[in-house]
């Protein structure tokens, strides 16, 4: 099988990202992460950008012991100059030169005809190879480059002793097929191609970086540049993740492996993620946060009889622990029985379906049930009062300069329908004036608490209350993703707790008597 090597980009192209600035510190400490996560060659950054960038540069050329460390250069003496002095002290350097051939790049940038774009770039590999055995030469914007111009720099370039190619669609513009021809075209058309790597360098302004450096490595390409997660100038660069997991995962299509340990990619996405800052989308392909999450219930089936049906690689693989089966509103009853089981509870299929039900409700206010919203629905349905009284509807109004009101409807065990309205001081007085009309109950709230029992602004609230008639007094609690109506549903509960707590005190004091 074919070795593709891996040149990570993250400290350069992958700083490139707009409001991403490592220092030195942050840059070693990725560059460790990329050693461990067996990157052939690491491009640590730019000397010449800054003296920061060179010491850091300098910092990771010493710090690093098996890959290649690169640093990247304009085709000026200056530039190579700062090169040289950072890579002082690397094991394996190497120097990485670069020089626009499109025409675009030519007239507008550059201001250089097609000659002085060759003369220019030639001096610039002659020059890097005083120094340094491994010369990288880039031919940038390659993408948008006459196919006969680019083989003739390739061609000077290779008989110049640069030891890689690299052929970059720097603005992202092409398509797998047309980026996979050029890698063609080179390979039949450049005299001595063979003494040297070529590469391929995509970007991501058209989403398509991942599918065109593979059809670059089908095409012959030995090396592929990428960043991790993607991060990078404008749209990014291509996810080295994402080529190593397609080739693992689709090794019979494309009979070509890398080195990586692949179980460290996890550990090295939240470790670039953190350091510059750059959220992964949950979306992300291999290393979002829902590359191995099912939510819907059919798929969750599915992975419980057999991960293989809605898995093609396992999290195992890039170093995380397992999948998992996220609870929401798409959810089903095999995975929901599944929680109940992982949670501790053994319930019967008639409670089973209940809570399911609860469940479902709750799950349609909330994005995502997690572990306490369904301890939480489990502990309420478990110490269940029967109910005289249940909440049916409530309407609160409420205005900074408006007496609040609530209007509530309330059912009874008895089939009553009772429809009551009243002002308060705040909305949760209403509520308990309105809740006080219709049960004709006299109680006093002795104690009232809220809290929030998951998180998030759908977070779950709950609310206790201690309501005392005499010598009697009684908890009751309610739960939902409002607190208004956790407030009254807590009401309710403890009024219901005390009709069925009279009954046990009457028949003591009648038995006493
Ligand atoms: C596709 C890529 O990712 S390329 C790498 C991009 N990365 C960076 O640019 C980050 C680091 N860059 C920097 O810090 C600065 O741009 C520096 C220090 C390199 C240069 O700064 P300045 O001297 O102020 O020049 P500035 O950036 O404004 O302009 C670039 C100059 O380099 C020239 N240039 C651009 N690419 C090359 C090249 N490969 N070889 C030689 N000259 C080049 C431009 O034509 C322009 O020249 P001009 O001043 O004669 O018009
Ligand atoms: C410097 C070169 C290789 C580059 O990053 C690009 O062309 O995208
Ligand atoms: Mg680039």
């Amino acid at each position: 099988m074919r070795k593709i090597y891996i040149f990570d980009t993250t400290l350069r192209d992958g700083e490139q990202s707009p409001g991403v600035n490592l220092n030195t510190r942050e840059k070693v400490e990725i560059a460790h992460q990329l050693e461990k996560l067996g990157v052939d060659r690491m491009e640590a950054g730019f000397p010449a950008a800054s003296p920061g960038d060179l010491a850091a540069v300098n910092a990771v050329a010493k710090a690093i012991k098996n890959a290649t460390v690169i640093g990247l250069s304009r085709s000026r003496e200056q530039d190579i100059d700062a090169v040289r002095e950072a890579l002082i002290g690397a094991q394996d350097p190497c120097i990485h030169v670069f020089l626009a051939t499109s025409p675009i790049h030519r007239k507008y940038k550059l201001k250089m005809e097609k000659s002085q774009v060759m003369d220019t770039a030639r001096a610039a590999i002659q020059y890097s190879r005083k120094y340094f055995s491994k010369v990288e030469f880039s031919l940038e914007d390659a993408g948008r480059t006459e196919l006969d111009f680019m083989v003739e720099v390739t061609a000077m370039a290779v008989k110049e002793g640069a030891t890689v190619i690299n052929i970059p669609d720097t603005v992202g513009y092409l398509t797998p097929y047309e980026y996979g021809n050029i890698f063609k075209h080179l390979k039949e058309n450049v005299p001595g191609i063979e003494k040297v790597q070529l590469s391929a360098h995509c970007h991501n302004d058209l989403g398509m970086a991942t599918a065109n450096t593979l059809a670059a490595i089908l095409n012959g390409a030995d090396q592929i540049e990428g960043t991790i997660n993607g991060i990078g100038e404008r749209a990014g660069n291509t996810a080295i993740e994402e080529i190593a997991m397609a080739l693992e995962t689709r090794q019979e299509f494309f009979n070509a492996k890398t080195s990586l340990q692949l179980s460290e990619i996890a550990r090295t996405s939240r470790l670039v993620s953190r350091l510059t800052g750059m959220v992964v989308p949950g979306n992300k392909a291999i290393v979002g946060a829902n590359a191995f999450a099912h939510e819907s219930g059919i798929h969750q089936d599915g992975m419980l009889k057999e991960k293989t049906t809605y898995e093609i690689m396992t999290p195992e693989t890039i170093g995380l622990k397992e999948s998992k089966l996220v609870l929401g509103k798409h959810s089903g009853r095999h995975a929901f029985r599944e929680k109940l089981v992982d949670l501790g509870y053994e319930l019967s299929e008639e409670e089973v379906n209940k809570a399911f039900a609860q469940f479902k409700d709750l799950a349609d206010k909330k994005k995502e049930v997690s572990d306490n919203d369904i301890l939480a629905l489990l502990e309420e349905k478990l110490t269940d009062t029967p109910e005289m009284f249940k909440l049916d509807t409530l309407y609160v109004a409420y205005g900074n300069q408006l007496v609040p009101s609530a209007k509530v409807r309330i059912l009874t065990l008895d089939d009553r329908v009772l429809e009551t309205e009243a002002a308060g001081n705040g909305s949760v007085d209403a509520i308990y004036n309105a809740i006080d009309l219709a049960s004709g109950e006299q109680v006093t709230l002795s104690d009232y608490l809220i809290k929030s029992v998951t998180q998030g602004k759908d977070a779950l609230g709950e609310v206790h209350v201690v309501l005392t008639q005499g010598e009697l007094s009684v908890q009751g609690h309610g739960l939902s993703t409002d607190i208004l109506e956790a407030s009254a549903r807590a009401y309710v509960d403890a009024l219901n707790g005390l009709i069925e707590k009279r009954k046990t005190f009457t028949k003591r004091v009648d038995y006493k008597e």
